[in-house]
């Protein structure tokens, strides 16, 4: 009985990208060539995420009335454990299911419906079922068995995981954007050897390896389920066919490890683009180890006992190996050694999600079976997976074609607008590269050069991981249909004029992102020519200011030039140019103005020095010649001229002055002299007069 708490707790969570998510660029890891690619999730991918544990104690059965109870939980989280040597050990797991646990609140507290979300988000996740003989592994993941195997199948308190899982799958289908395509095979390993539940007259099956998948079952049925009822039928079937035996501690005990794959195919839709993510799950059915002393098999049952021991004796090898924190990647992992071990490889240490449930039978008589169940547990929850996305090569390369073009499309807009900032217009052509290129010997500025945003483009992209077999999923074998199934031939059709229209599109992204990195290559190179003229003009219009300060110093005696020193900075930190002060027909124009304004101090300076000159020959006609000769300009001397310049000037004016005062006194005087008459004296007076004037003007 739980100590504290019978309330179901807050389940714990797996790391989700959540649902209808496109992976981002960085997390993208894709590998060219391959049918599948693969996304790291963005949190539990690089750092790793934990196998998670849940505990699940069953009831007492009716044949184990008066066994005494060895075992107490705290809080759904915590176990306390009578050992043999009758020390109580605690244990921590992520959930513990007491035994009043209901299959619901086994779903719930798991949080089944999470891992349920990772896989139609595109991640594989296993949960797989561990324990001794008998401990429940089978009523957990599969449900009651009285149940099991009926031909209609009804939704009821006692069904386990996996209808839930159904259900719920289906829930969610209805929920999401997204269009899915369920599909499921069903596998056991009964003595070493694997066979197809769905359909056992195929014989012994092979498990193969390639780098793409990883193990597979080789011409494993896969078939293909678009009602709930079909994928509930395959669970059916399988169990059905499942190789089952009589022994003392469960008349229905199973004699194989089963191996349900739920595959979930997503379609979604992006910029009328379709984006495939290929998730599954899988549900492991673990035949229960055993002590011969308990069971009493003899027989071929003895020896399905020795197979089932020595195949979980290496699962618990393999479980070891890699919760072994000192670092199991450079171990060898004996993955091999056993066909469930080699199937489980993607669920332990592999990309897949997991969830191990261990089931224990709180009586005493079973200690030894509870201890080792619960030390095989607590290593689990040392393994570290890396969960990944799996999406269609095609359909990544065409996601992160897009994504270029985007980026590019962005990009270009901005360096446009920046080339319409550097010169002043409002539109700017940009010139063929080829024209541009041989002013710089071929030496083209790089895409990824600049301080823009550079592109990631597809080298180095991660490795691929296991992923389920594509190619068998779409096999040309036909699959076997159980109810209201689509025929495999509609299906590959689809796929071809599928693959057809991508390879199409890929084509013309291809051919868009080549227009546009030209465009790009051109722009970078039309701004990187621009940003030499700046910075070529900048350098020689301080020059020019400061030869205008000192001009305007020696005639003025002070600077007027006061911008001079404020486009001393020609790129910023991030070498873009200085447009935010300066624009190109800016600069030229200050240029031109500077100019033009120096040409008109020198001018004066030619006028002063041809003043000089003459002032200088008038009074000391000794150095009219030496200053000629040296030329000298010193500002002492240039200020004296200017000075006696003025003087002169002043002079000129004052006598200018003085002279029209001069004319108009005689003009007075003038009026007021009498002038002659007609009368007789005319003649006298006529003469006198103009005598007077004469030397008025004199
Ligand atoms: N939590 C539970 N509540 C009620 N009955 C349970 C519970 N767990 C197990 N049982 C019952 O215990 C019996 C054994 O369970 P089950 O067959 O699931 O064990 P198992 O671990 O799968 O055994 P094996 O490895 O031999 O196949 C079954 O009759 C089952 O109905």
């Amino acid at each position: 009985m739980d100590k504290k708490s019978k309330a179901s707790k807050k389940p714990f969570a797996y790391k989700s990208q959540g649902q209808n998510s496109i992976p981002q660029r960085s997390e993208v890891a894709y590998s060219p060539g391959s049918e599948t690619s693969s996304v790291r999730s963005s949190d539990g991918g690089m750092s790793g995420e934990r196998v998670k544990v849940a505990v699940r104690i069953r009831p007492l059965m009716k044949h184990e009335k008066g066994h005494k109870n060895n075992i107490e939980t705290e809080n759904m989280k915590k176990i306390y454990f009578k050992s043999a040597d009758s020390n109580t050990r605690a244990y921590r797991f992520n959930a513990v299911l007491p035994c009043e646990t209901t299959q619901d609140q086994v779903f719930e507290n798991c949080n089944i419906g999470g891992l349920i979300d990772s896989a139609m988000d595109g991640y594989s996740a296993t949960i797989f079922a561990y324990g001794q003989t008998g401990s429940g592994k089978t009523y957990t993941m599969a449900g009651d068995e009285k149940r099991l195997g009926v031909e209609e199948w009804k939704s009821h308190e006692g069904e386990g995981i996996i209808p839930r899982c159904v259900n719920y799958m289906w829930q969610q289908m209805t929920n999401r954007n997204e269009q899915f395509y369920v599909k499921a095979s069903f596998a056991e390993i009964y003595k070493e050897q694997i066979q197809d539940l769905l359909n056992p007259s195929s014989g012994i099956l092979h498990c193969r390896w390639n780098a793409q998948n990883g193990f597979f079952v080789e011409d494993l049925v896969v078939v293909e389920c678009t009602t709930k009822y079909d994928l509930l039928a395959v669970l059916h079937e399988g169990i059905k066919n499942r190789k089952t035996g009589y022994h003392n501690l469960n008349p229905d005990s199973s004699r194989s490890h089963s191996i349900l794959t739920v595959y979930l195919i997503s379609e979604t839709k992006n910029d009328h683009d379709i984006y495939k993510k290929y998730g599954k799950i899988s549900f492991v059915d673990l035949a229960g180890s055993e002590r011969l002393k308990e069971t009493e098999s003899k027989g071929e049952m003895l020896k399905e006992t020795g197979n089932i021991n020595k195949s979980l004796f290496i699962l618990g090898k393999v479980i070891s190996c890699l919760s072994d924190r000192k670092g199991y990647s450079n171990a060898h992992i004996p993955y091999r050694d056993s066909k469930l071990t080699m199937l489980l490889m993607d669920s332990l240490g592999g990309s897949s999600k997991a969830l191990m449930i261990a089931c224990i039978s709180p009586s005493e008589v079973y200690t030894d079976e509870t201890q080792s169940t619960l030390n095989y547990a607590t290593r689990t929850m040392n393994i570290k997976n890396k969960p990944v996305i799996r999406m269609d090569a095609k359909e990544q390369v065409k996601f992160n074609l897009k994504r270029e073009v985007q980026l590019l499309r962005l990009q270009n807009n901005f360096l446009k607008q920046e080339l319409c900032k550097l010169t002043g217009e409002s539109h700017i052509e940009v010139p063929d590269v080829s024209e541009l290129n041989h002013l710089v010997g071929g030496s083209l500025p790089t895409m990824e050069g600049g301080m823009l945003p550079s592109i990631h483009r597809g080298k180095d992209r991660g490795q691929i991981s296991q992923s389920f077999d594509s190619k068998s999923m779409m096999s040309d074998k036909p699959s076997k249909m159980l109810k209201n199934g689509k025929s495999g031939f509609a299906m590959m059709s689809r796929d071809f004029e599928a693959e057809t229209k991508g390879k199409e599109d890929i084509q013309e992204l291809d051919g868009e992102l080549a227009l546009l990195r030209q465009e790009n290559a051109q722009m970078r190179y039309q701004r990187e020519l621009m940003n030499r003229e700046f910075e070529t003009m900048m350098y020689e219009n301080n020059g020019l200011y400061s030869k205008l300060a000192n001009l305007e110093k020696v005639f003025i005696g002070e600077s007027i030039t006061s911008e001079m020193g404020e486009n001393g900075d020609v790129s910023d930190s991030d070498g873009s140019s200085s447009s935010k002060r300066y624009s190109h027909s800016l600069l030229v124009s200050e240029n031109n103005e500077l100019r033009a304004r120096i040409e008109n101090v020198e001018q004066e300076k030619i006028d002063l020095k041809g003043t000089l000159i003459q002032i200088e020959g008038e009074h000391t006609p000794s150095t009219r010649s030496t200053r000629e000769e040296s030329n000298d300009y010193d500002p002492q001397n240039v200020r004296n001229a200017l000075h006696i310049k003025q003087v002169k000037s002043d002079l000129e004016e004052q006598i200018q002055l003085a002279q029209s005062r001069v004319n108009q006194i005689t003009e007075k005087l003038l009026d007021s002299y009498p002038k002659p008459s007609s009368s007789s004296s005319k003649k006298s007076s006529s003469s006198s007069y103009m005598r007077f004037k004469k030397s008025m003007n004199k």
